[in-house]
C-alpha cells in the first residue's frame, strides 16, 4: 500500500491490470487480546466501500485511535478477519493458474508487517490463535 495521507492513493484498476493489491485483516490473537485488554483490541482498518464504481475496487480506511494516523487506500479486493483462505484463493489465486500452465508467469507474494500473517495466509495451514509471540 502506498502510505501517503490521501483519499485515494491507488490509481484506478480495472480486472485486467496485470498487478492486484489484496488486503487481509488477521483476527487479534489470544495474546494480543490478553495484553491490550479487550478496549484495545479494536480493529484499526475497516473497508468504507465495496464497490468504489471503479472496477472491483475497494476502500479501506487505516485509523488508530491511539495515534493520528488516519488514511484512505483503494485496494483491488479485502479480506476481514472472519474470511477464510480458501475465499483469497478461489477469488484470487485459483484464476491465474490455467495461465501458468499455458506458459504465463504469474506471482502471489505477501506483503506485510511482522506477525501480521504472511505465512499463516501464504501455507494455507491452520495454525493456532492461541499462540505466544516469538521471542
Ligand atoms: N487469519 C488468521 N487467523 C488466525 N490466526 C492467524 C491468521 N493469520 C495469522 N495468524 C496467526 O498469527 C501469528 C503470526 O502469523 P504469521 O507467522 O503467518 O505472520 P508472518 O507475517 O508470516 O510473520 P513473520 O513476518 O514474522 O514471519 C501466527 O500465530 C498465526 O497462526
Amino acid at each position: 500500500m502506498d502510505d501517503q495521507p490521501s483519499n485515494s492513493t491507488k490509481p484506478s484498476s480495472s480486472m485486467s491490470s496485470p498487478v492486484r493489491v489484496v488486503l487481509r485483516v488477521r483476527p487479534f490473537l489470544r495474546w494480543e487480546i490478553d495484553s491490550n485488554g479487550d478496549d484495545r483490541s479494536i480493529p484499526c482498518v475497516a473497508l468504507l466501500d465495496r464497490d468504489c464504481g471503479a472496477g472491483e475496487e475497494v476502500a479501506v480506511q487505516l485509523k488508530d485511535q491511539w495515534s493520528s494516523r488516519s488514511e484512505c487506500y483503494k485496494l483491488d479486493s479485502f479480506f476481514g478477519q472472519s474470511d477464510r483462505i480458501g475465499q483469497i484463493f478461489d477469488r484470487e489465486v485459483g484464476a491465474v493458474i490455467p495461465g501458468v500452465f499455458r506458459g504465463l508467469n504469474a506471482t502471489v507474494f505477501a506483503y506485510g508487517a511482522t506477525g501480521s500473517g504472511k505465512t499463516y495466509t501464504m501455507q494455507e495451514r491452520q495454525q493456532s490463535t492461541f499462540s505466544s509471540p516469538r521471542r
